[in-house]
C-alpha cells in the first residue's frame, strides 16, 4: 500500500459534523462555524517518550493521543468536533499497526461525534503522531486559566496519580498485572472530561486546566495566569484506594507530578459550588474540593500545599520535555 492508498484507507465514508464543508481530499479542510468560537489545540506523542512497546498497543497509542488533545478542548470548556493527524512512520511499523492506531483514535472520536478531516503522512526514524483538534465553545463560556478569583473553591475531577501508577506497573513489569488493571486502563485509555466541562455551561465563570503534566504544574499555571494563591490541602486530593499498597513517597510523586490522568483542576465561586456538585452528580463525575483561592501578596501567583499540618510552596514538579 502506498502513501495515497493509505490515506484513502483511513478516510471516513461520511462526516458527522455539519461544520465540515470539505474533509480529506483537497489541499486543506474547510469548516464553517457560525455562532460559536473555534478552539484549536495540538499535542504530539513520540515513541519512547509518550508510549513504548512495554506500555501500549497501537490501538492505545491512537486512543491516548486523541484523548490528550480532546482533554485540552474540555479544559477550555468546549466541545470537540474534528481532528487532523500527522503521522511520521518508521519502516518497522506494519500496515496493521497503523490501522490499529487509527482504530484507537476512531473509537474515542465516535464517543464525541468527531470527524477526521485531514493530516499528513511521512516516513521517519521514530513513530511520531501529532493531532490537531478543533472544537467549539459559546464565546462567553470559555474557561481561561486566568479566571480564578480570591475566595474561589479549588476542585479536581476524578482521582489523581492513577495513570502514573499504571505506567509504573507496566514499565517495571510487575507480576500479577491483573491486580492493576484499573490503573493500566487509566494510563492507556483516559477519558477526557468533556461531558462534565460542557454541563458546566450554566455556571458563568470557571477557571480550568487539564492535568497532563501533574497537578503541581497545572495548579501553578492557574495561579500564575490569575495572579492568585492556590492553597491546596494534600490530604483532600482524591486518591484511588489501590494506591494504598504503595509507599507514601511514591504516591505523593504520582499524585502531584505524575500527570496524564487528564482530569480537570479548576476554581469556581463559592456561591456556585453547590451547583457544580449537582452537575457532577448528573454527569456521573467525581468532583472534590481540594482547597481555596487566596490573595497572593507578591502578585505573581503561587501554589501552597498544606500537608500534615505544614504549609509549603508547591513548585512545578510535573513532567517537562526541556530542562535547564
Ligand atoms: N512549539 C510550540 N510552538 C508554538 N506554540 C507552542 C509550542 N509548544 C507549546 N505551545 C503553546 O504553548 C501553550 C502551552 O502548551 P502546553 O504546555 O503543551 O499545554 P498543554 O499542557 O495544555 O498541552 C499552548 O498555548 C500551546 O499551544
Ligand atoms: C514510555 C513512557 N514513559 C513516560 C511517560 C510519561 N510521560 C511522558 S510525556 C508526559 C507528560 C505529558 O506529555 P506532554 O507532551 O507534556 O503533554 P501536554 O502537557 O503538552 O499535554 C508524561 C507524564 C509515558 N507516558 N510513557
Ligand atoms: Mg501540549
Ligand atoms: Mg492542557
Ligand atoms: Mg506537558
Amino acid at each position: 500500500m502506498d502513501e495515497f492508498q493509505f490515506i484513502d484507507s483511513i478516510k471516513q465514508k461520511y462526516y458527522k459534523q455539519p461544520s465540515v464543508i470539505k474533509g480529506i481530499g483537497d489541499d486543506a479542510a474547510i469548516l464553517r462555524h457560525t455562532d460559536e468560537d473555534t478552539i484549536v489545540a495540538m499535542d504530539t506523542m513520540v515513541d519512547e517518550i509518550h508510549f513504548s512497546k512495554k506500555t501500549t498497543e497501537p490501538f492505545h497509542i491512537g486512543y491516548r493521543v486523541l484523548a490528550a488533545n480532546i482533554s485540552d478542548i474540555a479544559a477550555m470548556g468546549g466541545k470537540p468536533t474534528s481532528y487532523l493527524v500527522s503521522i511520521a512512520i518508521p519502516e518497522s511499523s506494519t500496515l496493521e499497526q497503523l490501522h490499529e492506531i487509527y482504530e484507537g483514535m476512531r473509537a474515542l472520536a465516535d464517543c464525541f461525534q468527531m470527524d477526521l478531516i485531514g493530516g499528513d503522512t511521512v516516513s521517519s526514524n521514530v513513530l511520531t503522531i501529532t493531532v490537531t483538534v478543533i472544537g467549539t465553545v459559546k464565546k462567553d463560556r470559555v474557561r481561561y486559566r486566568s479566571d480564578a478569583k480570591i475566595g474561589d473553591v479549588i476542585f479536581v475531577t476524578g482521582t489523581l496519580g492513577d495513570a502514573a501508577c499504571g505506567l509504573d506497573v507496566l514499565l517495571n513489569e510487575r507480576e500479577n498485572l491483573n491486580k492493576y488493571t484499573y490503573m493500566i486502563e487509566r494510563h492507556r485509555m483516559p477519558m477526557p472530561r468533556v461531558t462534565f466541562a460542557n454541563a458546566c455551561q450554566t455556571i458563568s465563570r470557571l477557571s480550568l486546566n487539564d492535568i497532563s503534566d501533574g497537578i503541581s504544574s497545572e495548579a501553578n499555571e492557574i495561579a500564575n495566569a490569575s495572579k492568585v494563591c492556590l492553597n491546596i490541602n494534600y490530604e483532600a486530593i482524591p486518591k484511588h484506594h489501590l494506591l494504598q499498597e504503595f509507599s507514601k513517597e511514591k504516591v505523593e510523586q504520582w499524585v502531584l507530578s505524575g500527570g496524564e490522568d487528564f482530569e480537570l483542576v479548576g476554581t469556581v465561586a463559592k456561591s456556585n459550588w453547590d451547583q457544580l456538585v449537582t452537575i457532577a452528580e448528573q454527569t456521573n463525575t467525581k468532583v472534590t474540593k481540594i482547597g481555596t483561592v487566596e490573595e497572593d501578596p507578591t502578585g505573581n501567583g503561587v501554589v501552597l500545599l498544606s500537608k500534615e499540618n505544614q504549609t509549603t510552596v508547591l513548585n512545578k514538579s510535573g513532567y517537562t520535555h526541556l530542562r535547564g
